[in-house]
């Protein structure tokens, strides 16, 4: 298991990490999202061992993993980008692998790379950037770690690649016993292959939950009253406004959805109808808020 006790991490007097607490069980695919600037990437780094936290501990499996580092061997933390390595051919990038991660299987690694056709005897900056980031998939996954942590890995990419990488990330699952943590904007990746969705927000989780729960916690529905939104449903705290046309609103419930859904009745709506609801509805009525970016 791996767990984020009680983290806080400042960069540049900044508090980026407050009372950060995660735990990710094998076998679990956890998706991570929030704004731009929350902490997803500094939260992912710590998690991996590349940043020391100023307060709290990461453990895996009750081990400190800043204090007995040879336990990050278990991690392999993906970045977004490949700019680190681009100077390198494949197979310098295949030794140093194999160097540092003592269960690196490059018998694994070369078949990956001949089942998504990628070219072995070139460096990395000559690559495409679908390339890159299969090539980035390959390389983690053959490093047999028991927790991947993937930032934002599907980022700028076309819908095959997407495909097929969100689709070989479920079949390493299935195949054995490893957890990975997906930080991403994209939700209905999210929706596809995560079980848990954590939500971040200002430096701390918001909520964790899975997905199932977090979608049952919620209820999207288009009201039309007479006349504009009745106050007492506008003042109710788990009911927020999606978005407004004329008389016709998009309101999400959070919470208490039947009682919620009763009072609404009550005020006779002319129209009240639930409508389908994706996990970006949920990030925009958790996590909208103000449009400033941090
Ligand atoms: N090396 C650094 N130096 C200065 N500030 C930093 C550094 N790394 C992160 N920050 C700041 O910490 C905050 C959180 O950054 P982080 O990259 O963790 O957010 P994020 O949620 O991953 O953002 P995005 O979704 O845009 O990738 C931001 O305000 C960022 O400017």
């Amino acid at each position: 298991m791996l767990k984020m006790i009680n983290v806080s991490k400042k960069i540049d007097g900044r508090q980026v990490l407050e009372h950060v607490n995660i735990t990710l069980e094998p076998g679990m695919i956890a998706g991570i999202v929030g704004r731009n600037g929350v902490g997803k990437s500094t939260l992912l780094r710590t998690l991996a061992g590349i940043l020391d936290p100023d307060e709290g501990e990461v453990t895996f499996n009750e081990i400190n993993i800043h204090r007995q580092p040879e336990v990050k061997q278990k991690l392999t933390y993906v970045p977004d980008s490949t700019e680190i390595l681009k100077s390198y051919n494949v197979k310098e990038i295949v030794k140093l692998y194999d160097a540092i991660y003592e269960d690196f299987d490059v018998m694994y690694f070369y078949s990956l790379m001949d089942r998504f056709k990628l070219p072995k005897n070139r460096k990395l900056r000559t690559y495409s950037k679908g390339m890159k980031a299969l090539f980035l998939m390959i390389l983690s996954f053959s490093t047999k770690a028991d927790f991947i942590i993937l930032d934002e890995p599907t980022n700028g990419l076309d819908p095959i690649v997407k495909r097929n990488i969100l689709q070989f990330i479920i079949e390493e699952v299935s195949e054995r016993q490893l957890s990975v943590l997906i930080s991403t904007h994209h939700l209905e990746e999210v929706e596809k292959i995560a079980d848990v969705l954590i939500m971040m927000k200002d430096g701390q989780i918001e909520s964790t939950t899975s997905i199932e729960d977090a979608k049952s916690s919620f209820r999207k529905v288009q009201a039309v009253y007479k006349h504009s939104l009745p106050e007492k449903i506008a003042n109710l705290n788990n009911v927020s406004i999606l978005s407004q046309t004329g008389r016709v609103y998009t309101l999400m419930i959070k919470g208490n959805i039947e009682a919620t859904m009763e009072k609404m009745q009550q005020e006779q709506p002319l129209l009240l109808e639930e409508l389908p609801m994706t996990l970006e509805d949920i990030f925009i009525s958790s996590l909208g808020g103000e449009s400033h970016v941090s």
